[in-house]
């Protein structure tokens, strides 16, 4: 275990991790968002950034010299070599900054919010997995719906992920997000019960949650 229990909450593009994940946050836990890391590590003067524009050139940033980011999302969801190019700039430092917030956590138990908890090695920084699952045709539809891009570029996203059978392999917990919105919270405060047992070590194991079963 690690010096805190730390849940990897994972999932699909627009599975609602972002959604489940504020539930989880209004009950006192920690979260740590990858997506926001991704963010700060790409901000004007990182070397990330640097690295980016010598890869991607100097058209990629506009005049106050900021990531154009949605320029940068159609360039690499069309072409793996550029994806996995960005990746290896981005992973390394959205691995140490998500590693530097969870040692900086104080609730009891944190959650570590991961869209490629794999592929970026993060789930080396986790004790147990949630994944919020929906499948794909919803996936598409609240993507599409959330983003405003079209279903072409909404099903390369979804294509460049790990693949739904991938991320249920390494999930201790499923959360399955396709009910309404209302019941979300219910759910979050369901797993949170058994987070809490076994950060506290009333438990030594908590076995598999799926919800709603
Ligand atoms: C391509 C970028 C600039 C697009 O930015 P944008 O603001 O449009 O989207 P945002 O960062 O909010 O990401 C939205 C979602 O896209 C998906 N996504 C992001 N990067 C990737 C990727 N490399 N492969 C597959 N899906 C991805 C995730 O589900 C994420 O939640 C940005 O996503 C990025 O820098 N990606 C590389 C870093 C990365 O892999 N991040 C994922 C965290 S591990
Ligand atoms: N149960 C639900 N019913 C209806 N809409 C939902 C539900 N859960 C989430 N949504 C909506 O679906 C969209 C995607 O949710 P969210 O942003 O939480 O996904 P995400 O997994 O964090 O996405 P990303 O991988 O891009 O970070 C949002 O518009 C959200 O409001």
């Amino acid at each position: 275990m690690t010096q805190r229990l730390t849940i990897g909450l994972t999932g699909g593009i627009a599975s609602g991790k972002s959604v489940v994940a504020q539930s989880f946050e209004r009950l006192g836990v920690t979260l740590v968002d990858a997506d926001l890391v991704s963010r700060e590590i790409v901000a004007p003067g990182q070397p990330a950034l640097a690295e980016i524009i010598e890869r991607f050139g100097p058209d990629i940033v506009d005049a106050e010299g900021a990531l154009k980011r949605r320029d940068l999302r159609a360039i690499i969801f069309d072409d793996d070599a550029a994806r996995r190019d960005l990746e290896a700039i981005t992973h390394p430092r959205i691995h140490a900054g998500v590693a530097a917030r969870q040692a900086a956590a104080e609730s009891e138990y944190c959650i570590l919010v991961v869209p490629l908890l794999t592929r970026s090695k993060m789930i080396d920084l986790v004790d147990r997995v949630l994944v919020i699952d929906a499948p794909e045709a919803v996936q598409l539809e609240r993507l599409m719906g959330r983003d405003d891009i079209d279903e072409a570029l909404a099903r390369k996203m979804i294509a460049a992920q790990e693949d739904r059978a991938e991320r249920l392999a390494i999930a201790q917990d499923v959360l399955i997000n396709t009910g309404p919105r209302s019941d979300i919270a219910d759910l979050a405060a369901a797993f949170h019960a058994g987070y809490q047992r076994l950060a506290r070590g009333e438990i030594a194991d908590l076995p598999p949650l799926h919800l709603p079963g």
